[in-house]
């Protein structure tokens, strides 16, 4: 790692130039290799820095406006705000104003900016982090705001903004003995059998991992697969597979799992993943429209908004504007009226989004059972351990969401609902 923390900050002001100017998502910015040039410590550094400040924003911004006349361009604006929250996390700040005002001076058109840096710096390093703690947890944009707090209610949005800024603890799920993967890791094991860690260190260094004996999957992420209770020799269907989380509980369930996902690029991740738990996969790659056969069991985990997840990827709000939501809306209908044609007699099909908007959970299933005659609703399948009868909804459904366990840590933002064919 640098000694002066420059490149770290460098990549983490490039991240959330793309991020907040570009509505670019963070990890397609990472995936296109924008932190590859660095050393690991520094890469995990740079992600970490980013992410705190998306998390932060509105704290920052609303600290900086105090010392700012008008908004300086974006990147030195950035900069500012990757030093404040720094500053405010308690980190020393002649290391914070020197880094940040050197980054600054070697910009080739906004080096004159660099006296602007460290007076703003250095008067938030005065105000300390007794300003920050004092502002209110950074709400949502109004564009996806508005449709939660109508969904939820302004108490309920109030509770997910606190758990969205606290960030996320690291979830896993065991192929084998959940209890063992805890004592071996240091976690905790959920009601729902998710074993739980605060404050890990890099994944792949932790005991278990090298072996495939677990993998790295939010607790509400774990709860489809548990619904769907796959039978070893089970034919099971998982359609939008990757990066094959739920492929990996199918298959160390015993089914007989044909993986579908439309991304070769991701798909490669299912492969991988697969080969470190020694789990085995039929993987497809292939639009889910165009799969053929017919299944015991099929999990449909659709593409959708993904806002069930912003403790995690704080950047989505910031780079999206919900004008693609119609559109995955349809998409998800069509995917669950194909699912249903690919699904044997007394079958079942378990849907689900990580999403927080009814329009991607409730909405869907309600008009799925007036679609569909031959479809009900299980009840029965949303009785396993750990799943609180205050989660299950009016059509027959669960629904999950980050404020829901806070005082553990939360969980993602998630929909699902497991529906029977009749005979
Ligand atoms: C929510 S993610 C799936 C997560 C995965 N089930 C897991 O547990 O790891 C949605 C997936 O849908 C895939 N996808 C999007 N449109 C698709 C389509 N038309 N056909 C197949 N897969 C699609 C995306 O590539 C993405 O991997």
């Amino acid at each position: 790692m640098s000694d002066t923390g420059v490149p770290a900050r460098k990549s983490a002001v490039y991240l959330l130039d793309h991020i907040l100017g570009e509505g670019r998502l963070m990890s397609e910015l990472t995936g296109a290799g924008a932190l590859d040039k660095l050393p690991a410590e520094d890469r995990a550094r740079a992600s970490r820095l980013a992410l705190d400040t998306l998390r932060g924003l509105e704290r920052a911004d609303r600290l900086l406006q105090k010392h700012l006349s008008k908004y300086p361009p974006l990147t030195v604006r950035n900069a500012l705000r990757v030093g404040t929250v720094e500053l405010c996390q308690g980190a020393a700040a002649h290391g914070v104003v020197n880094a940040m005002v050197e980054l600054v001076s070697r910009h080739p058109r906004l080096g004159h900016l660099k006296g602007l840096t460290n007076a703003v710096l250095r008067k938030i390093a005065a105000d300390g982090p007794e300003a920050w703690d004092a502002l209110r947890a950074p709400r949502l944009p109004k564009w996806l705001r508005g449709p939660l707090v109508q969904a939820w209610g302004a108490e309920a949005m109030a509770a997910m903004e606190q758990v969205h800024f606290a960030g996320a603890p690291l979830d896993l799920t065991a192929r084998g003995d959940a209890q063992a993967v805890a004592r071996a890791t240091g976690g905790v094991l959920l009601p729902t059998g998710t074993v739980r860690i605060a404050g890990a260190g890099q994944v792949t260094a932790m005991p278990g991992f090298a072996e495939g004996d677990w993998w790295v999957q939010d607790a509400a992420a774990a709860l489809p697969v548990r619904l769907l209770a796959p039978k070893p020799g089970e034919n099971v269907l998982d359609l939008c597979a990757a990066p094959g989380g739920k492929t990996m509980q199918l298959a160390a369930a015993g089914a007989t799992v044909t993986a579908v996902d439309d991304s070769a690029g991701r798909m490669a991740r299912v492969e991988e993943n697969l080969a470190r738990t020694g789990l085995t996969a039929r993987l497809v790659v292939q639009d889910a429209l165009q799969t053929t056969g017919q299944y015991d069991a099929i999990l449909l985990d659709a593409p959708c908004s993904a806002t069930g997840t912003i403790r995690r990827h704080p950047d989505l709000p910031h780079a999206k504007d919900g004008s693609e939501f119609g559109d995955l809306i349809a998409l998800q209908a069509q995917m669950i009226d194909h699912a249903w044609r690919l699904l044997k007699p007394g079958g079942r099909l378990v849907f689900c989004t990580c999403s927080l908007l009814p329009d991607e959970g409730e909405v869907q299933v309600d008009e799925a059972l007036v679609r569909h005659t031959d479809m009900r609703a299980d009840l029965a399948a949303l009785e396993c351990p750990g799943i609180e009868p205050a989660w299950v909804t009016q059509e027959g459904g669960l629904r999950l969401r980050p404020d829901f366990w806070a005082d553990r840590g939360g969980m993602d933002g998630f929909y699902m609902a497991c529906l029977r064919k009749a005979v």
